[in-house]
């Protein structure tokens, strides 16, 4: 039996469009779960051998259950992320027309990108999250929910209809899916190349975030995500999500990581995987002072002047 992929299901979510562009896909079994939750587990019980699931989007930010099972629970590693553009459709039974709809749904990350839309054509209409866009499509077509909105693919998997496509309330709207597995060693760099953690700050104090920051600042580490978590140890005790641009094995990263350790009460590496939105050779060159070669050099010097020999 081939390896499996879990994703977050039921067939005909954009997790599952997502997922088929990555190669790898193509050889293993993907496997429905209900829930990024219980995806994420399937890897952590080794029945699935990664899982596949919606971690961020452009319009608000990071997915948290996703965010919140990454940072708890046994460590998993991101080995790849997928980029996609996203419009939606309202997906109805046949013969349904609009102003039959009293109920929509959907999962909670779709609502941010239709809010105007709802607000404009359906008004009245009650939002019903579901676990999935794809579930949101089923719940329709067992009679649950009057319209669904996902993904104009799922309307022929459910014996739905669309009843309007291109859906979206802002621009461009992305979301950005991630590979997970359990800990190995990380694909080798690309040269385009994201590398992503969860820190926990050691004491409270004034500046206390500006210094975490500070150690990727220094070494001219540019960061793509800043998400705080609640660690759930009450009000104002946060953990930070970072994905930062670069490998753990350039040496400006692997130096931050470890002046990283040495000031915060834990860190926890969550991979260094290839980047979606940038191809190596559009990737800007370390500035000034941060190269591995100028890592090399300053780490060399310094073993001369202990041994006196500069
Ligand atoms: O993959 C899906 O269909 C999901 O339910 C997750 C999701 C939610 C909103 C936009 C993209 C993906």
């Amino acid at each position: 039996m081939p390896a499996s992929y879990a994703y977050l299901g039921p067939e005909g979510t954009f997790t599952e469009v997502a997922l088929r562009t990555l190669p790898e896909a193509a050889t293993r079994e993907l496997t429905p779960y209900v829930s990024v939750q219980s995806a994420l587990d399937a890897v952590r019980t080794g029945e699935a051998e990664a899982a596949f699931v919606p971690i961020e989007n452009s319009v608000e930010g990071g997915i948290t259950t996703t965010l919140d099972e990454l940072v708890a629970g046994a460590p998993l590693m991101i080995y790849r992320e997928v980029l996609l553009s996203i419009t939606f459709a309202l997906l109805v039974r046949p013969g349904t027309a609009l102003s039959d709809i009293k109920t929509v749904s959907a999962h909670p990350a779709a609502q941010p990108q239709v809010r105007n839309w709802l607000k404009k054509h359906l008004p009245d209409a009650h939002w019903e999250s579901a676990a999935s866009n794809a579930d949101a499509a089923r719940l329709v077509q067992e009679g649950q929910y009057d319209a669904a909105f996902a993904g104009e693919f799922a309307a022929a998997r459910y014996g739905l209809e669309a009843l309007e496509t291109g859906i979206h309330d802002a621009e461009n709207a992305q979301t950005r899916f991630v590979l997970v597995g359990r800990p190995a060693r990380p694909a080798a760099p690309t040269g385009a190349d994201k590398t992503s953690v969860v820190l926990w700050q050691r004491d409270d104090h004034p500046g206390g975030l500006r210094d975490l920051l500070g150690e990727f600042a220094t070494r001219g580490i540019n960061l793509m995500l800043l998400q705080s978590r609640p660690t759930g140890a009450g009000i104002g005790n946060y953990c930070f999500c970072i994905d930062a641009e670069g490998h753990i094995s350039d040496r400006r990263m692997a130096d931050a990581l470890k002046g990283l350790k040495r000031i915060c009460l834990q860190v926890r590496y969550l991979g260094s995987y290839p980047r979606a939105d940038m191809r190596p050779e559009d990737v800007q060159p370390p500035r000034l002072g941060t190269s591995d070669e100028e890592f090399v050099e300053a780490a060399d010097w310094v073993a001369r002047c202990q041994d006196g020999r500069f």
